[in-house]
């Protein structure tokens, strides 16, 4: 997925989005980072095409995309789940657009809440489960068609520490199992350098600064590690924040 020269603003305001490029190579994972207001969820929804660029091009596939299709999940920051219908029927939503999901479709979501482990709770409903739980049926229903892309908007601010960081070792785990790309927005610095192959700062609309991140494959001591700590510096220097000393 690409974005190429793309500008976007709200009708009677100045720029949102001010020429942004940004390309997201297939299985890759790229943050945005910025402050509040800066334009990362507007740049989310230009990419996932719930926004249209007034110049510039969002380019998936090889085309020029308008909608969010079958090759897109989004995940926003509240899990938006049904609450009339099953946790395993939420998971099968994408699904039950399109037709009424057969016997393999329903094992798939099935194996998908598995590996989120909830595979105990797929007949529940969503007000039975935990503020995490649900967290990671929205992720489940994004993943349930496959997409090549995942648009993620800050789908973990609500949680506690322990629960966000269970779910960014998962998050990594599949995206690299589907080998899925990933463009995620967040405002915490560590999720970013922990997450990311990639940050890109936002600043005004604009990427302001790319961070490549090359950390050895992430374990639970990967945010203990000097590189680590190197890198949360490097991505506050770029975000103009005071320095801490090491
Ligand atoms: N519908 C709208 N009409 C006019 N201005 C808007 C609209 N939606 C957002 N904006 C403005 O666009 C700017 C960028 O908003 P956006 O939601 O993309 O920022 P953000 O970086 O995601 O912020 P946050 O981190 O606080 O979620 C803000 O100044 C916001 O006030």
């Amino acid at each position: 997925m690409s974005l190429q020269q793309v500008r976007f603003a709200f009708p009677g305001w100045g720029p949102t989005v001010d020429g942004v490029d940004l390309e997201v190579e297939q299985g890759a994972f790229h943050c945005l980072v910025g402050r509040s207001g800066c334009g990362k969820t507007t740049l989310l929804k230009l990419a996932a095409g719930l926004l249209v660029p007034d110049s510039g091009r969002v380019v998936f596939h090889g085309r020029t995309h308008d909608a969010i299709g079958p090759g897109i999940g989004f995940v926003f920051q509240s899990p938006n789940l049904l609450e009339w219908h099953r946790v395993i029927d939420n998971v099968l939503l994408p699904v039950s657009l399109h037709h009424r999901p057969t016997e393999a479709e329903r094992a798939q979501a099935l194996q998908l809440l598995d590996q989120l482990g909830l595979a105990a709770h797929a007949q529940k409903y969503p007000r039975q489960l935990s503020g995490g739980q649900q967290s990671r049926v929205a992720l489940a229903r994004a993943l349930i068609l496959q997409p090549a892309l995942l648009l993620l908007d800050e789908p973990f601010a609500a949680l506690d520490a322990i629960t966000r960081e269970e779910l960014q070792r998962d998050l990594l785990q599949m995206c690299r199992d589907r080998r899925t790309s990933v463009l995620f927005v967040t405002h915490d610095i560590a999720e970013a350098v922990y997450l990311a192959d990639r940050v890109d700062v936002i600043d005004a609309g604009r990427i302001a600064q790319e961070i490549s991140i090359a950390l050895p494959a992430r374990t639970g001591a990967t945010r203990y590690s000097a590189a680590f700590v190197q890198y949360c510096a490097q991505v506050r220097a770029a975000l103009h924040l005071e320095a801490v000393d090491a």
